[in-house]
C-alpha cells in the first residue's frame, strides 16, 4: 500500500462495485455495486431515502461490514486491510458518540481523548480546547451536556471526531432529528470545516438539509448509485423553468413553440415551459412583441428537489 503516495490528485475515498447482500445467496442486496468517487476538498452529499443503503455503505468504507464484493480506497489504502493507517485519519460520526448527561461538554470530550489510544495525554487540554473551538463551543465548554441544545449536542459530536487531524470527516445523517436551527448551525460548520481544508462525506435522507453546502453529490436509490458528480452537474444546472401568467395562454403556447420551445404546457392561468436554454428575456420580448398579456413570469431553476424526485421516483421525505 502506498499511504504517504497518496497524491494530491486522487480522490480521497473511491469505491468501485461495492456490494452487501445480507442472509446469504438471494438474500437482500442493500448495497449494489456501488462505484463513489470522493475528491478531495469536496463536500460530498451522499442522498437517498431511508433504507436505500446509505449507511450499510459507509460502514463498509469505515470497515465495519465486510463487503460481499467490490474494493474500497481509502486515503491511498484499501479497506480492510490498511485500516490502522488509515482510519486514524478518517473522522467519523455512524452513530452518536454516548455522551454523559450530567458531565460538561469539555468533560465529555476529555472522556472520549482518555480513551484513544493514539492520543497523547500530555496534549489533552489543548486538543480538547481546539476541537471545542472549531466547533464554536469554547464558550460553552463548562455547561453540562443536557443543558445543551439539539445544534450544540450534535456540534460536540463533530467535536469529537476532530480531537485528532483528520482528512475525511463522514457524518452520517448529521441533521436527523434537528431543529431548523440545529440544522442550521450543523450546515454551516460543515462548510467551515471544509474551508479549512477537510474533505466531507454527509449523508442525508432530506436534501434541502444540506444542498447548499455540497460540492458533489451522489444518489442511492435502492441500493444502487443512480446520480453522481458535481452538484451542478447532478442538479441539472441548465434546467431552467418559467411560468407565465397570461389570459392568453394558447397564443401564448403558439408563441413559444415559435421560439422552438417543446416542453410547454398548460397551467389554471396561462402557461408553464422549460426554457431548454432559450434566454428568458428572449421568451418575454417575443410574448409581449407577439400581443400576449403577460401578467407574471417567474424563473424557477429545478431545485435539487425536484431531481431527486426523478431521480429516485419520490418517496425522499418520507418519514421514517
Ligand atoms: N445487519 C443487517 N441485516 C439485514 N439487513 C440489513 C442490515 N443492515 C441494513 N439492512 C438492510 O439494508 C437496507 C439498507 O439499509 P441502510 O441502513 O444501509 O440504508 P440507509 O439508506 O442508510 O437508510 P437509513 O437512513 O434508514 O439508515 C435496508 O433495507 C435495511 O433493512
Amino acid at each position: 500500500m502506498s499511504v504517504a503516495g497518496d497524491d494530491a490528485g486522487a480522490p480521497v475515498l473511491a469505491t468501485s462495485g461495492l456490494t452487501k447482500r445480507f442472509g446469504g445467496k438471494g438474500g437482500q442486496t442493500a448495497v449494489d455495486a456501488v462505484d463513489l468517487t470522493v475528491p478531495r476538498g469536496a463536500v460530498y452529499g451522499f442522498l437517498g431515502p431511508n433504507g436505500s443503503g446509505k449507511t450499510t455503505t459507509i460502514r463498509m468504507v469505515l470497515g465495519l461490514v465486510r463487503p460481499t464484493a467490490g474494493d474500497v480506497r481509502l486515503l491511498g489504502g484499501r479497506v480492510p486491510d490498511d485500516v490502522a493507517t488509515v482510519l486514524p485519519r478518517v473522522g467519523a460520526l455512524v452513530e452518536g458518540p454516548g455522551f454523559h448527561p450530567y458531565l460538561s461538554g469539555r468533560a465529555n470530550l476529555a472522556r472520549l481523548d482518555a480513551v484513544d489510544r493514539l492520543a497523547d495525554p500530555r496534549t489533552a487540554a489543548r486538543r480538547i480546547d481546539e476541537a471545542l473551538d472549531r466547533v464554536d463551543l469554547l464558550g460553552s465548554a463548562r455547561k453540562r451536556f443536557r443543558a445543551y441544545s439539539l445544534g450544540m449536542r450534535q456540534r460536540l459530536a463533530i467535536a469529537a471526531t476532530l480531537l485528532q487531524p483528520r482528512d475525511l470527516l463522514v457524518l452520517d445523517e448529521p441533521t436527523n432529528g434537528l431543529d431548523p436551527q440545529g440544522t442550521r448551525e450543523v450546515r454551516t460548520l460543515i462548510g467551515r470545516l471544509n474551508q479549512e481544508g477537510v474533505t466531507l462525506l454527509v449523508s442525508s435522507h432530506l436534501l434541502s438539509e444540506i444542498e447548499q453546502v455540497c460540492t458533489h453529490l451522489g444518489v442511492m436509490r435502492a441500493g444502487r448509485l443512480v446520480a453522481q458528480g458535481a452538484s451542478a452537474e447532478v442538479l441539472g444546472s441548465t434546467r431552467l423553468s418559467a411560468e407565465v401568467t397570461t389570459p392568453d395562454g394558447a397564443r401564448a403556447a403558439d408563441v413559444l413553440a415559435g421560439l422552438g420551445l417543446t416542453e410547454v404546457s398548460f397551467a389554471p392561468d396561462g402557461v408553464t415551459l422549460t426554457l431548454e436554454g432559450v434566454a428568458p428575456e428572449a421568451v418575454v420580448a417575443a410574448l409581449v412583441g407577439a400581443g400576449v398579456a403577460v401578467r407574471g413570469f417567474v424563473v424557477r431553476h429545478a431545485t435539487l428537489e425536484d431531481r431527486f424526485i426523478e431521480l429516485t421516483g419520490g418517496g425522499f421525505d418520507a418519514d421514517e
